[in-house]
């Protein structure tokens, strides 16, 4: 199938080159030429596990390309995906803009019958909204279909997760468009879930939503554990087990961030009011989140009488492990406060520096190990659970650091492994352990 991908970000490009991979000829059209320059020499903007392989396998092949043009990008295209940003406005609404832009583009470009697939998260009534747009601005006497193919994958693990997600959803009201969307995704050999357009847009609300509530419920009863004496990690376990209630996403720890539970929850909340329903469950969810990415510091500012010249080491600065993207991350909230507090920062990140730096404070400074972050600092702070910061042993921390206190917002050890180790453990939902 000829197809084009508008926008190669996150879910554009591992869209683009995932459908490449199964053998279509595909397109990804981005207005940013530093990416797409990058891009067609085979070198992926973004970190994520298996991409740069794929990328390049099927650059090769011939099987993928990429332009700034639309014109180009398009011609022959049978079926073109929009998976442009939709970020939150100030309000908390979806910011439509970039739909709106790739919509006109497409409109003036388009010079032959198409489907038109978003793939973008949009509020309900969206797909109908670009239909009637772009055949208001059409410039050929051509025919468009829609379709709504929203994206389940997870940063950091994208790649997989688009050849082995739980479900694909295709929301159409047009039997053709259904008919070649579902034989397009049937190369990814997963359950098919067809739908018409707004439940199709309403259920990857409804999924991040729920996924969120999930995350801040976790956090709350963690909180309080340990007020009560329990410990989290257990309870969590003997929840989990409980099949109606499962055992993913309840790692309790100091909050979600990234690019869409943030963004996705307020907008779905904004989307309520829009038609005049409150939904209080999603509104504390947010605002436990919020409390969540503060108790790290709460913690702190507890045991110490003042964080004022402690030079703390912070270890991860991801919103999650595996990714460099720092949207919403809690890095953001909790080093500014610790900074106002005036404490001196010195943080480590695998792979998220780059993009660290130019939204962190100048003031951080940055190493290349944990060990260099570590050493010569009075406490550490995990904020994100990256392989070798989960594994860095604690006899180092009690050997680098003036006060061997560790306080972890991701729980990467058992209460068990801290004990009689000699390092003070503040953790989330756990009782302290004495050095
Ligand atoms: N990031 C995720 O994990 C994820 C997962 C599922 C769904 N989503 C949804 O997918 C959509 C895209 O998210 P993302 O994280 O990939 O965004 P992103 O910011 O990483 O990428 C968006 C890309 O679109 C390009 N773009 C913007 N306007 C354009 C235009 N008019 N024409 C061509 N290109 C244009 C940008 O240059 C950028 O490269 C959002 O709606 C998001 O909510 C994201
Ligand atoms: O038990 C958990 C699981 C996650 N998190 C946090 O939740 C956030 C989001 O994590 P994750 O869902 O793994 O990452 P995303 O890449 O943001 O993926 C989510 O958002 C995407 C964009 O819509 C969806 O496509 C995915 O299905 C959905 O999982 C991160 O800050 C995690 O640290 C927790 O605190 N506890």
């Amino acid at each position: 199938m000829d197809i084009a991908v508008i926008g190669a970000g996150y879910v554009g490009l591992v869209t683009g080159v995932c459908l490449s991979d199964l053998g279509n000829q595909v397109t990804c059209i981005d207005i940013n030429e530093e990416k797409v320059a990058m891009l067609k020499r085979g070198e992926s903007p973004i970190y994520e596990e298996g991409l740069t392989e794929l990328l390049q396998k099927n650059i090769q092949r011939g099987n993928l390309d990429f332009t700034t043009q639309y014109r180009e990008g398009l011609a022959n295209k049978r079926v073109i995906y929009i998976a442009v940003d939709t970020p939150q406005l100030e309000d908390g609404s979806a910011n439509l803009t970039y739909i709106n832009k790739a919509t006109a583009s497409i409109a003036e470009h388009l010079d032959h019958d198409a489907i038109i697939v978003t793939k973008s998260t949009v509020p309900m009534g969206t797909n109908e909204y670009i239909k009637e747009r772009m055949e208001s601005l059409l410039t050929h006497d051509i025919t468009i279909k829609i379709a709504s193919n929203p994206e389940f994958l997870r940063q950091g693990s994208a790649v997989y997760d688009t050849f082995n997600g739980d479900r694909i959803v295709i929301g159409s009201d047009d039997e053709e468009a259904m008919r070649v969307l579902t034989e397009i995704n049937e190369g990814f050999n997963l359950p098919i879930v067809q739908t018409d357009l707004r439940s199709a847009e309403m259920i990857k609300y409804a999924s991040n939503a729920f996924l969120a509530t999930k995350i801040s419920f976790i956090n709350e009863i963690a909180n309080l554990s340990e007020k009560t004496g329990a410990n989290i990690q257990h309870v969590a376990k003997g929840m989990g087990m409980d099949k109606r209630i499962g055992s993913a996403f309840l790692n309790a720890g100091i909050g979600y961030g990234g690019s869409c539970f943030p963004k996705d929850t307020n907008a779905l909340l904004s989307i309520g009011e829009q038609v005049n329903y409150s939904m209080p469950i999603l509104k504390n969810t947010v605002y436990t989140n919020e409390r969540q990415k503060g108790i790290i510091v709460d913690k702190m500012l507890e045991r110490f009488d003042s964080l004022e010249g402690k030079k703390i080491a912070i270890l991860g600065v991801a919103f999650k492990p595996n990714t460099d993207d720092m949207r919403e991350a809690p890095s953001i909230l909790i080093t500014k406060r610790l900074l106002e507090e005036g404490a001196n920062l010195r943080a480590y990140d695998p792979v998220a520096t780059v993009n660290a730096k130019t939204i962190l404070s100048e003031e951080i400074e940055f190493t290349t190990s944990v060990d260099e972050a570590v050493k010569g600092a009075d406490v550490a702070v995990i904020l994100t659970e990256w392989e070798d910061i989960k594994h860095y042993p604690l006899e180092k921390y009690k050997q680098h650091l003036s006060h061997p206190i560790l306080f972890d917002g991701r729980n990467c050890f058992t209460v068990d492994e801290v004990k009689g180790q000699g390092v003070e453990y503040h953790s989330i939902g756990r009782p302290t352990i004495q050095a």
